[in-house]
């Protein structure tokens, strides 16, 4: 996971991106981090991205990237065949 925070801002965001294996349970964190109940999930297609505001002046962006090596965005920059 990556972690950057925006500096010079009077809102201060962070942005965290998570990266692992499929079934890793990316998905199920963010759900997670929105709300308590119990979500089925599917593998990732792509990103899902979510922002979360946990405090006045403070929002965080998560970015949950689909591990499955062929649908994975990040192994299709490398791979685009
Ligand atoms: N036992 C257990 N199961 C979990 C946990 N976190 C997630 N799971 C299960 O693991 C499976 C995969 O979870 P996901 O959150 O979809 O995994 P993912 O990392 O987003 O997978 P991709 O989207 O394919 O990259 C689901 O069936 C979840 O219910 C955990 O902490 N404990
Ligand atoms: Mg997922």
């Amino acid at each position: 996971m990556g972690l950057q925070i925006t500096k010079h801002s009077r809102v201060k965001q962070a942005n965290i991106l998570m990266l692992g294996l499929d079934s890793a349970g990316k998905s199920t964190l963010l759900y997670k981090f929105k709300s308590d109940e119990v979500f089925l999930t599917i593998p990732t297609i792509g990103f899902n991205v979510d922002m979360i505001e946990t405090g006045k002046d403070f929002t965080l962006t998560i970015w949950d990237v689909g591990g499955q090596q062929k649908m994975s965005i990040i192994s299709q920059l490398f791979n685009p065949n």
